[in-house]
């Protein structure tokens, strides 16, 4: 055994039915055969295939007690098998990307002739992972049990605890029993400083509640008052971990690129940190939500609305509600302000993913630039007029806020394909009253590779802040003719006015997968507020890393 230069430990061990020659370097475990060669007298010569693993993918090191090596040290029988030779073991547990973002969890056993080798490996590499500073030691589960197709328990149980029991993670479980249950514990019992992150097992509707509880309960200790639309809010240090077991789970498809359990699992055990934007939302004054990922009133307002009273589809639901409301095809009048964000955020049309460690994410804005822009803005009148701020009269089919590309099974480009997850901007689409053909051809492009924004009636803007106030029988604006897109449905100011019965009609917001209660609207984005145990999605070639 070698104890030289990088290498911390090296020796010759056998895996499987081969000798090989295991290295365990600073950052990375590696091993290769090392064959017998027939032809040369003096022995060993060495296999072209080295395998690697990180050491910060690696799950833990564990001693090996199986029946084999059982067998094998009881003295019996089979004295010419390797195991006989070398009767202590290991086992090495990493992570195996495989293809579209799944991790697995994969097992190499070493075994060794000598007790103090195998134990030595043991304590070095055990040592390694004790420098990683960033893994969690104990988490707070919560489990909806009647999310998705109501797997949650099962999913939990047989995929991802066998998971945290294998990396030594604690974990104290709660099973939800109503609706605002994990919000509440979270709020007002939970002793957070005993735990390093929240991990939610649902869809996006459980993983509001965490965020609720969890942003809510950081303020309230931090005497942050959410009433106050340009407060300050104090970011979460406990990260949250998404398992999927909801309908449409788009945070966690979101941020690592696949709904799976396992690979869930597998992204908190090792400790990844992805920091993420939260929108508030208020109502004159008065906070009413948060949401990461889509704030939509119309089209995908009135489609959860519809869905509510066929829970028990599943997320079927769904797509019977999408279809109702498609051919229902209303249209709500309204009217959009927004605050453009800086031009160095890039274009929601300007085809650059948020992807691992995205460049646009780093770049942060100061909470000095923050704090100059807020109060910039007091000092003005506040009417629609503001300085910098933009002003959209129309009827619209959908008005969509996309913080996150709000990429899903369903949609695998998503609401807002270059939406950013930790830019401090949400994307605004603002859909216009068109055809149902016209529609449909927009909706069907979130299932291909054609740009969805490129219709007439469709407009996107990356945006910090907007408001939304629906028209009234006796509040409907002047259309100012400069805000109108060229469109053939274009009518003239006495027209709005005569035809405003068709667009005083109300939808609801979707808040992910909730519904709001005030149609009057103002939401401002605070960057980063949240970190999830997640990486966001990584280029594709990053795959088949590990053997
Ligand atoms: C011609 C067929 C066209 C299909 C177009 C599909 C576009 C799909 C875009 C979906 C964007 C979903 C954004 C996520 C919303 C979730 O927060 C919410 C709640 O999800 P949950 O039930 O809690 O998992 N789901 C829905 C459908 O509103
Ligand atoms: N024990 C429970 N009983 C009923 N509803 C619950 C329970 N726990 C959580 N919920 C609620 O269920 C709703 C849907 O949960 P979610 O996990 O997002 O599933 P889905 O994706 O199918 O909508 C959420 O609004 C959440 O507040
Ligand atoms: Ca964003």
């Amino acid at each position: 055994m070698e104890n030289n230069n990088d290498k911390i430990i090296c020796s010759e061990l056998f895996q499987k039915h081969r000798k090989v020659e295991v290295v365990l370097y600073p950052a990375v475990l590696a091993w290769k055969e090392i064959e017998k060669s027939s032809k040369r007298s003096s022995g060993t010569c060495e296999s072209e295939h080295r395998q690697t693993v990180e050491v910060c993918e690696i799950v833990a090191v564990h001693k090996t007690e199986d029946e084999v090596d059982a067998q094998a040290r009881s003295h019996t029988k089979r004295i010419n098998q390797p195991s006989q030779q070398y009767p202590y073991a290991f086992t090495v547990s990493y992570v195996r990307k495989t293809r579209q973002h799944l991790w697995r969890c994969a097992d190499v056993t070493f075994h060794c002739a000598d007790q103090q080798i195998c134990e030595q490996w043991i304590q070095v590499t055990n040592e390694q992972l004790s420098i990683l500073t960033n893994r969690p030691k104990n988490l707070l589960v919560y489990i909806n049990p009647y999310g998705g197709k109501r797997r949650g328990e099962r999913i939990y149980e047989q995929k991802v605890a066998p998971v945290f029991r294998r990396a030594g993670i604690l974990t104290d479980v709660i099973v939800t029993e109503r609706a605002n249950h994990a919000r509440d514990h979270l709020k007002t019992e939970a002793n957070l400083d005993d735990y390093d992150g929240v991990v939610c097992v649902g869809g996006d509707g459980m993983f509001s509640e965490i965020l609720h509880g969890l942003v809510t309960r950081i303020q309230t200790d931090h005497g942050v008052d959410q009433n106050q639309p340009d407060a300050e809010l104090v970011p979460c240090s406990l990260r949250i971990g998404i398992i999927p077991a909801g309908s449409t789970d788009c945070i966690c498809f979101a941020t690592q690129g696949t709904n799976d359990p396992v690979t869930s699992a597998l992204h908190i055990v090792v400790g990844d940190s992805q920091p993420m934007d939260v929108c508030s939302v208020h109502h004159n004054g008065v906070f009413l939500k948060y949401s990461v990922s889509l704030l939509g009133y119309g089209f995908y307002g009135d489609v959860l609305a519809d869905s509510e009273r066929n829970r028990w589809l599943g997320p079927a639901r769904y797509d019977l509600s999408g279809f109702k409301t498609f051919l229902s095809h209303n249209h709500y009048g309204g009217t959009v302000s927004f605050l453009p964000a800086d031009d160095n955020v890039g274009h929601p049309r300007d085809k650059l993913q948020c992807r691992s460690g995205c460049r646009i994410c780093q770049h942060k804005p100061s909470s000095k630039d923050e704090h100059d822009e807020a109060s910039e803005e007091k000092e003005k009148p506040a009417d629609d007029s503001d300085r910098g701020w933009s002003v959209i009269h129309g009827k619209f089919i959908a008005i969509n806020s996309a913080s996150m590309s709000c990429a899903c099974p369903r949609s695998p480009k998503g609401l807002s394909p270059s939406a950013h997850l930790a830019d401090g901007t949400t994307d605004l689409i603002l859909v216009r009253k068109c055809s149902r053909l016209d529609f449909f051809k927009h909706l069907l492009r979130h299932t291909n590779n054609n740009d969805q924004f490129d219709h007439w009636f469709v407009e996107v803007h990356r945006v910090r802040k907007f408001r939304f106030q629906p028209w009234h029988h006796n509040f409907v604006p002047l259309e100012d003719a400069s805000e109108r897109p060229l469109s053939p449905d274009l009518s003239p100011i006495s027209s709005l006015q005569e035809t405003c019965d068709d667009c005083t009609a109300e939808s609801s917001w979707n808040c992910d997968g909730e519904i709001l209660h005030h149609t009057a609207i103002q939401v401002s984005v605070q960057c980063q507020l949240i970190r999830l145990f997640a990486r966001g999605i990584e280029e594709q070639q990053d795959a088949e890393v590990a053997v």
